[in-house]
């Protein structure tokens, strides 16, 4: 079938993000999209997403990154879309060829309908760029004051990790933390399945083991909860995928502190292996939230991290 290769563009700005209605004659007609267009013969990405977004928003952008590739099958054709975000442009963005233009906010974007593509998409639309994972060896006041300074420094997708904490506490730990995020930051929790009840709003973030035993049930959550899981080679994001997981993390990028003598996969592993996944990644290991652009031009959505992203120096 034919393939058909497009350009769109999450474009940013105070806080939201920009939707088009397409319009109605078009292909997936009427539904929201991220502008953007086909790759016309002898163009670059980025130079099919300049033009496209000047012709369909008159706006000319002067900052972009690559986020995310996807492909979709539709009955008339397939499309492989690779997406961008835009940070900066100049001039007004509205509808140039007469569509509807809106700013939404990204947790509000569940509420729009989108061609059957944009899901992935929409997912990346919703997350952020640096993904911070609690310390081992903290107490609890700790781990939750350190959380608040990372909320201030703009932290807004966390997962709380304690694995030295005992059922109990790890539970009140859980209900701290989610207090404290609570209208700041995503939160997703650790831990056994049958808690899952109990924190209504937090996300979960399953282990490769949880992987192992639990893929096959598919997804334990509905899609307004985040659901994420932690993977390490192909075999583990096929798992994620069974389990219909939101997005993973992907690692040792690098040599790290928290798994000292596991070899870590390397940056030209870890591009192939987040090209061939269809949902967001964040590269773990050994990254910091000066590695975001490193690990964006290898096809992540950003970095997860422990010490690189703990707001204060760790021992
Ligand atoms: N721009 C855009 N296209 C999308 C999205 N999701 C999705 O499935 N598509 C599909 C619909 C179309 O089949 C194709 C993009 O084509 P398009 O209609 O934007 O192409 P274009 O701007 O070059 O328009 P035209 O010259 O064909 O009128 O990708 C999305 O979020 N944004
Ligand atoms: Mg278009």
């Amino acid at each position: 079938m034919e393939q058909i290769k497009v350009v769109a563009a999450i474009i940013r700005q105070n806080g939201r993000v920009l939707l088009a209605r397409r319009a109605k004659h078009k292909h997936q007609g009427g539904l929201w999209e991220f502008p953007g267009g086909k790759i016309e013969a002898g163009e670059s990405a980025e130079q099919a997403l300049k033009r496209e977004l000047k012709e369909e928003l008159a706006i000319e952008v002067t900052k972009l990154n690559p986020v995310f590739q996807t492909s979709h099958q539709y009955p008339e054709y397939g499309v492989h879309l690779d997406i961008w975000e835009v940070t900066a442009f100049e001039g007004e963005a509205g509808g140039a060829e007469g569509q509807e233009v809106i700013w939404v906010q990204p947790k509000n974007l569940l509420q729009y309908d989108f061609p059957a593509a944009n899901k992935a998409i929409i997912t990346a639309a919703r997350l952020s760029n640096r993904y911070l994972i609690t310390p081992e060896n903290l107490d609890r006041a700790e781990i939750i004051e350190g959380i608040r300074i990372a909320l201030d420094e703009g932290i807004k997708l966390i997962c709380l990790r304690a694995p030295h904490f005992f059922d109990p506490d790890y539970r009140d730990l859980a209900i701290d933390a989610v207090g404290v995020c609570a209208g700041r930051a995503d939160l997703l929790v650790k831990g056994a399945f049958e808690w899952l009840g109990d924190f209504p709003s937090a996300g979960w973030h399953v282990t490769a083991e949880q992987l192992r035993k639990l893929a096959d049930k598919g997804r334990p959550l509905p899609a307004n909860r985040w659901l994420a899981a932690s993977c390490h080679n192909e075999q583990e994001l096929a798992l994620a995928k069974k389990m219909g997981v939101d997005f993973v993390t992907l690692s040792p990028v690098q040599k790290t502190a928290t798994h000292p003598d596991v070899e870590p996969l390397g940056w030209e592993r870890a591009k192939q292996l987040i090209a061939d996944f269809d949902r967001p990644v964040f590269v773990l290991g050994g990254l910091t939230g000066q590695d975001v652009p490193t690990a964006q031009q290898a096809g992540a959505q950003g970095v997860a991290a422990i010490r690189g992203l703990w707001p204060y120096e760790l021992d």
